[in-house]
Protein backbone atom coordinates (compact mmCIF):
# COMPACT_ATOMS: atom_id res chain seq x y z
CA UNK A 1 0.00 0.00 0.00
CA UNK A 2 1.52 3.54 -0.96
CA UNK A 3 1.91 5.65 2.03
CA UNK A 4 1.37 9.50 0.84
CA UNK A 5 3.72 11.68 2.49
CA UNK A 6 1.43 14.54 1.83
CA UNK A 7 -0.49 16.86 -0.43
CA UNK A 8 1.68 18.45 -2.75
CA UNK A 9 -0.07 20.81 -5.53
CA UNK A 10 -3.20 20.69 -7.65
CA UNK A 11 -3.10 21.29 -11.54
CA UNK A 12 -6.19 23.18 -12.93
CA UNK A 13 -6.91 23.59 -16.65
CA UNK A 14 -8.86 26.59 -17.78
CA UNK A 15 -9.97 28.41 -20.76
CA UNK A 16 -9.50 31.24 -18.05
CA UNK A 17 -5.58 31.49 -17.40
CA UNK A 18 -5.29 35.07 -16.70
CA UNK A 19 -8.19 35.28 -14.90
CA UNK A 20 -7.80 32.53 -12.66
CA UNK A 21 -4.06 34.02 -12.32
CA UNK A 22 -5.14 37.37 -11.38
CA UNK A 23 -7.51 36.13 -8.70
CA UNK A 24 -5.39 34.17 -7.24
CA UNK A 25 -3.17 37.05 -6.67
CA UNK A 26 -5.67 39.92 -5.92
CA UNK A 27 -8.12 38.07 -3.95
CA UNK A 28 -6.81 35.03 -2.70
CA UNK A 29 -3.45 36.21 -1.81
CA UNK A 30 -0.76 33.62 -3.11
CA UNK A 31 2.34 34.53 -4.91
CA UNK A 32 2.80 34.31 -8.41
CA UNK A 33 6.20 31.92 -8.55
CA UNK A 34 6.47 31.55 -12.22
CA UNK A 35 4.38 32.50 -15.33
CA UNK A 36 4.76 31.65 -19.10
CA UNK A 37 2.28 31.14 -22.02
CA UNK A 38 0.55 28.34 -20.99
CA UNK A 39 0.98 27.66 -17.61
CA UNK A 40 1.35 29.88 -14.17
CA UNK A 41 2.73 28.58 -10.69
CA UNK A 42 1.22 29.82 -7.55
CA UNK A 43 1.71 29.39 -3.53
CA UNK A 44 0.93 30.06 -0.26
CA UNK A 45 3.94 28.32 1.65
CA UNK A 46 7.30 27.58 1.19
CA UNK A 47 7.28 24.92 -0.97
CA UNK A 48 7.96 25.32 -4.60
CA UNK A 49 4.52 26.02 -5.84
CA UNK A 50 0.62 24.64 -4.56
CA UNK A 51 -1.30 25.79 -7.64
CA UNK A 52 -0.60 25.27 -11.40
CA UNK A 53 -3.17 26.86 -13.55
CA UNK A 54 -2.87 25.24 -16.81
CA UNK A 55 -3.83 26.70 -20.51
CA UNK A 56 -6.86 24.56 -21.41
CA UNK A 57 -9.90 23.21 -19.91
CA UNK A 58 -9.35 20.27 -21.63
CA UNK A 59 -5.77 19.42 -19.15
CA UNK A 60 -8.41 19.09 -16.26
CA UNK A 61 -8.06 18.98 -12.70
CA UNK A 62 -4.70 16.74 -11.42
CA UNK A 63 -3.96 16.56 -7.40
CA UNK A 64 -0.05 15.86 -7.09
CA UNK A 65 1.02 14.07 -3.58
CA UNK A 66 4.34 13.27 -2.52
CA UNK A 67 6.06 10.09 -1.93
CA UNK A 68 9.14 10.19 1.06
CA UNK A 69 11.59 8.16 -1.49
CA UNK A 70 12.24 6.92 -5.14
CA UNK A 71 12.06 3.48 -3.71
CA UNK A 72 8.48 4.14 -2.60
CA UNK A 73 7.60 5.90 -5.78
CA UNK A 74 8.73 2.61 -7.24
CA UNK A 75 6.98 0.23 -5.21
CA UNK A 76 3.59 2.50 -5.35
CA UNK A 77 3.74 2.07 -9.11
CA UNK A 78 4.94 -1.70 -9.31
CA UNK A 79 2.17 -2.12 -6.69
CA UNK A 80 -0.93 -0.39 -9.31
CA UNK A 81 0.36 -2.00 -11.86
CA UNK A 82 -0.08 -5.50 -10.21
CA UNK A 83 -3.65 -4.57 -9.38
CA UNK A 84 -4.45 -3.68 -12.73
CA UNK A 85 -4.67 0.00 -12.36
CA UNK A 86 -3.60 1.61 -15.14
CA UNK A 87 -0.18 3.79 -14.28
CA UNK A 88 1.90 6.09 -16.22
CA UNK A 89 5.45 7.23 -15.73
CA UNK A 90 5.87 11.33 -16.15
CA UNK A 91 7.97 11.92 -19.03
CA UNK A 92 11.01 14.21 -18.82
CA UNK A 93 9.23 16.71 -19.74
CA UNK A 94 6.10 16.26 -17.20
CA UNK A 95 8.69 16.32 -14.37
CA UNK A 96 10.07 19.21 -15.22
CA UNK A 97 6.87 21.24 -15.71
CA UNK A 98 6.15 19.93 -12.18
CA UNK A 99 8.93 20.47 -10.92
CA UNK A 100 9.28 16.82 -8.96
CA UNK A 101 12.52 14.63 -9.87
CA UNK A 102 9.86 11.33 -10.71
CA UNK A 103 6.52 10.72 -10.59
CA UNK A 104 3.36 8.16 -11.98
CA UNK A 105 0.40 8.99 -13.02
CA UNK A 106 -3.32 7.33 -12.66
CA UNK A 107 -6.76 7.72 -11.94
CA UNK A 108 -9.01 6.62 -9.43
CA UNK A 109 -12.24 4.74 -10.10
CA UNK A 110 -14.17 8.10 -10.72
CA UNK A 111 -11.41 9.42 -12.88
CA UNK A 112 -10.23 11.67 -11.01
CA UNK A 113 -6.31 11.95 -12.32
CA UNK A 114 -4.08 11.31 -9.15
CA UNK A 115 0.18 12.18 -9.08
CA UNK A 116 2.62 10.89 -6.77
CA UNK A 117 5.89 12.22 -7.11
CA UNK A 118 9.19 11.60 -5.78
CA UNK A 119 11.59 14.72 -4.55
CA UNK A 120 9.77 17.86 -5.71
CA UNK A 121 11.51 21.09 -5.55
CA UNK A 122 11.69 22.76 -2.28
CA UNK A 123 12.40 26.37 -2.89
CA UNK A 124 14.90 29.02 -0.76
CA UNK A 125 13.16 31.87 -0.92
CA UNK A 126 10.27 32.74 1.63
CA UNK A 127 6.89 33.01 0.79
CA UNK A 128 5.72 36.36 0.35
CA UNK A 129 2.08 36.68 -0.20
CA UNK A 130 0.44 38.96 -2.56
CA UNK A 131 -1.97 40.22 0.27
CA UNK A 132 -2.47 39.92 3.97
CA UNK A 133 -4.91 36.77 4.06
CA UNK A 134 -2.75 35.28 6.75
CA UNK A 135 -2.39 32.16 4.23
CA UNK A 136 0.07 29.53 6.37
CA UNK A 137 -0.33 26.67 3.84
CA UNK A 138 -1.64 24.87 1.15
CA UNK A 139 -3.83 22.10 3.15
CA UNK A 140 -6.80 20.21 1.40
CA UNK A 141 -8.50 19.27 -1.74
CA UNK A 142 -11.98 18.41 -1.85
CA UNK A 143 -12.47 15.84 -4.60
CA UNK A 144 -15.86 15.02 -6.98
CA UNK A 145 -16.82 11.37 -6.91
CA UNK A 146 -19.33 9.84 -8.78
CA UNK A 147 -18.85 6.17 -6.60
CA UNK A 148 -18.19 7.30 -3.16
CA UNK A 149 -18.37 3.94 -1.77
CA UNK A 150 -15.92 2.94 -4.74
CA UNK A 151 -13.67 5.94 -4.08
CA UNK A 152 -13.00 5.93 -0.35
CA UNK A 153 -11.90 2.09 -0.92
CA UNK A 154 -9.64 2.66 -3.28
CA UNK A 155 -7.49 5.31 -1.17
CA UNK A 156 -8.12 3.48 1.73
CA UNK A 157 -6.86 0.20 0.47
CA UNK A 158 -4.38 1.49 -2.67
CA UNK A 159 -3.61 4.85 -1.50
CA UNK A 160 -3.17 4.22 3.00
CA UNK A 161 -5.59 6.96 3.34
CA UNK A 162 -7.55 6.34 6.90
CA UNK A 163 -11.01 7.37 7.20
CA UNK A 164 -11.42 10.66 9.79
CA UNK A 165 -15.18 10.97 9.77
CA UNK A 166 -17.92 10.56 7.33
CA UNK A 167 -20.26 13.29 6.34
CA UNK A 168 -23.25 10.55 5.15
CA UNK A 169 -21.09 8.65 2.46
CA UNK A 170 -17.98 11.84 2.61
CA UNK A 171 -15.42 10.58 3.72
CA UNK A 172 -12.86 13.19 5.15
CA UNK A 173 -9.31 11.16 4.59
CA UNK A 174 -5.97 11.72 6.50
CA UNK A 175 -2.76 10.63 5.54
CA UNK A 176 -0.99 12.25 8.42
CA UNK A 177 -1.82 13.45 12.07
CA UNK A 178 -4.26 16.23 10.24
CA UNK A 179 -7.69 15.34 10.42
CA UNK A 180 -7.98 15.56 6.35
CA UNK A 181 -5.78 16.15 3.40
CA UNK A 182 -8.91 14.60 1.00
CA UNK A 183 -12.59 14.86 1.55
CA UNK A 184 -14.57 13.06 -1.42
CA UNK A 185 -17.53 14.53 -1.96
CA UNK A 186 -20.73 12.65 -4.09
CA UNK A 187 -21.25 14.31 -7.32
CA UNK A 188 -22.23 13.91 -11.26
CA UNK A 189 -18.43 14.22 -12.37
CA UNK A 190 -15.25 13.77 -11.25
CA UNK A 191 -12.32 16.77 -10.79
CA UNK A 192 -11.24 19.13 -7.60
CA UNK A 193 -14.41 20.48 -5.88
CA UNK A 194 -12.43 22.66 -3.56
CA UNK A 195 -8.79 24.02 -2.59
CA UNK A 196 -8.15 24.67 1.06
CA UNK A 197 -5.82 27.25 2.54
CA UNK A 198 -5.04 27.36 6.04
CA UNK A 199 -4.93 30.85 7.66
CA UNK A 200 -3.40 31.78 11.09
CA UNK A 201 -6.50 32.83 12.73
CA UNK A 202 -10.46 32.97 13.04
CA UNK A 203 -9.38 36.83 12.65
CA UNK A 204 -8.14 36.10 9.45
CA UNK A 205 -10.89 34.55 8.03
CA UNK A 206 -13.11 36.89 8.98
CA UNK A 207 -11.14 40.00 7.70
CA UNK A 208 -11.53 38.27 4.47
CA UNK A 209 -15.16 37.76 4.72
CA UNK A 210 -15.40 41.46 4.98
CA UNK A 211 -12.75 41.80 2.34
CA UNK A 212 -14.23 39.27 -0.17
CA UNK A 213 -17.65 40.96 -0.26
CA UNK A 214 -16.43 44.51 -0.72
CA UNK A 215 -14.15 42.99 -3.81
CA UNK A 216 -17.80 41.74 -4.99
CA UNK A 217 -16.78 37.70 -4.52
CA UNK A 218 -19.24 35.29 -4.32
CA UNK A 219 -19.50 33.79 -0.64
CA UNK A 220 -20.01 30.07 -1.12
CA UNK A 221 -20.21 29.23 2.58
CA UNK A 222 -19.52 30.60 6.18
CA UNK A 223 -17.86 31.86 8.28
CA UNK A 224 -18.72 29.04 10.23
CA UNK A 225 -17.31 26.08 12.21
CA UNK A 226 -16.86 22.32 10.88
CA UNK A 227 -18.36 19.91 13.23
CA UNK A 228 -16.07 17.58 11.85
CA UNK A 229 -12.61 18.85 11.67
CA UNK A 230 -13.19 21.65 14.39
CA UNK A 231 -11.78 24.31 11.82
CA UNK A 232 -13.09 27.83 10.73
CA UNK A 233 -14.06 28.37 7.54
CA UNK A 234 -14.82 30.22 4.48
CA UNK A 235 -15.67 29.36 1.14
CA UNK A 236 -16.09 31.46 -2.08
CA UNK A 237 -16.52 31.03 -5.60
CA UNK A 238 -13.74 32.01 -8.24
CA UNK A 239 -13.48 31.80 -12.08
CA UNK A 240 -14.31 28.54 -13.73
CA UNK A 241 -16.70 28.20 -10.04
CA UNK A 242 -14.00 26.80 -8.63
CA UNK A 243 -14.30 27.14 -4.62
CA UNK A 244 -11.77 28.30 -2.64
CA UNK A 245 -12.04 27.58 1.33
CA UNK A 246 -9.82 29.31 4.27
CA UNK A 247 -10.13 27.43 7.42
CA UNK A 248 -7.51 27.94 10.54
CA UNK A 249 -7.70 25.34 13.62
CA UNK A 250 -8.21 21.94 12.06
CA UNK A 251 -7.81 18.76 14.56
CA UNK A 252 -4.47 17.47 14.34
CA UNK A 253 -4.35 14.41 16.24
CA UNK A 254 -1.18 13.12 18.42
CA UNK A 255 0.25 9.92 17.48
CA UNK A 256 -1.94 8.12 20.03
CA UNK A 257 -5.08 10.11 19.13
CA UNK A 258 -4.80 9.07 15.63
CA UNK A 259 -4.04 5.36 16.60
CA UNK A 260 -7.16 4.81 18.72
CA UNK A 261 -9.64 7.65 16.27
CA UNK A 262 -12.74 5.83 15.68
CA UNK A 263 -14.13 7.55 12.20
CA UNK A 264 -17.74 9.20 13.42
CA UNK A 265 -20.62 9.28 11.38
CA UNK A 266 -22.62 12.36 10.88
CA UNK A 267 -25.67 12.89 8.69
CA UNK A 268 -26.06 15.23 5.77
CA UNK A 269 -27.70 18.06 7.46
CA UNK A 270 -26.60 21.96 7.80
CA UNK A 271 -24.89 21.42 11.62
CA UNK A 272 -22.65 18.93 10.25
CA UNK A 273 -21.35 20.88 7.99
CA UNK A 274 -21.36 24.03 9.98
CA UNK A 275 -22.02 23.92 13.67
CA UNK A 276 -22.62 27.47 14.11
CA UNK A 277 -25.39 27.52 11.78
CA UNK A 278 -24.11 29.22 8.23
CA UNK A 279 -26.06 27.43 5.29
CA UNK A 280 -23.64 26.00 2.49
CA UNK A 281 -24.30 27.56 -1.07
CA UNK A 282 -22.55 24.31 -2.58
CA UNK A 283 -24.56 22.16 -3.93
CA UNK A 284 -22.56 19.12 -2.88
CA UNK A 285 -22.66 20.41 0.72
CA UNK A 286 -26.52 20.73 0.57
CA UNK A 287 -28.92 17.90 2.18
CA UNK A 288 -32.03 16.49 0.28
CA UNK A 289 -34.50 18.42 2.73
CA UNK A 290 -32.89 21.62 1.47
CA UNK A 291 -34.01 20.98 -2.43
CA UNK A 292 -31.08 22.22 -5.05
CA UNK A 293 -28.97 25.04 -5.20
CA UNK A 294 -30.36 28.32 -4.42
CA UNK A 295 -26.96 29.41 -5.91
CA UNK A 296 -27.47 32.66 -7.44
CA UNK A 297 -24.76 33.15 -10.16
O1 LIG B 1 -12.80 20.64 7.78
C1 LIG B 1 -13.76 19.87 7.72
O2 LIG B 1 -14.06 19.10 8.64
C2 LIG B 1 -14.60 19.85 6.48
C3 LIG B 1 -15.87 19.29 6.52
C4 LIG B 1 -16.70 19.30 5.40
C5 LIG B 1 -16.26 19.88 4.22
C6 LIG B 1 -14.97 20.44 4.15
O3 LIG B 1 -14.53 21.03 3.03
C7 LIG B 1 -14.14 20.42 5.28
O4 LIG B 1 -12.92 20.97 5.16
FE1 LIG C 1 -12.57 21.53 3.03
Amino acid sequence: MADLHDIRYVRVGTDRLDESVEFAIRILGLELVHRDSDAAYLRGDDRDHNICYVKGAAEGHVVGFEMATGEQLDQAAAEMERAGIAVRRGSAEECERRRVRDMIRFADPSGNAIELVSRPAASGRRYFPSRAAGITSFSHIGLRTTDARTDEAFWTGRLGAKVSDWIEDAALLRIDGVHHKVALFNSAYAGVHHINFQVGEVDDIMRSWYFLQEQGVQIAFGPGRHATSGARFLYFYGPDGMIYEYSCGVRVFSEEEERVHVPRQFRREPTSYCTWGSKPDIAEFRSEAEGSIAHAG
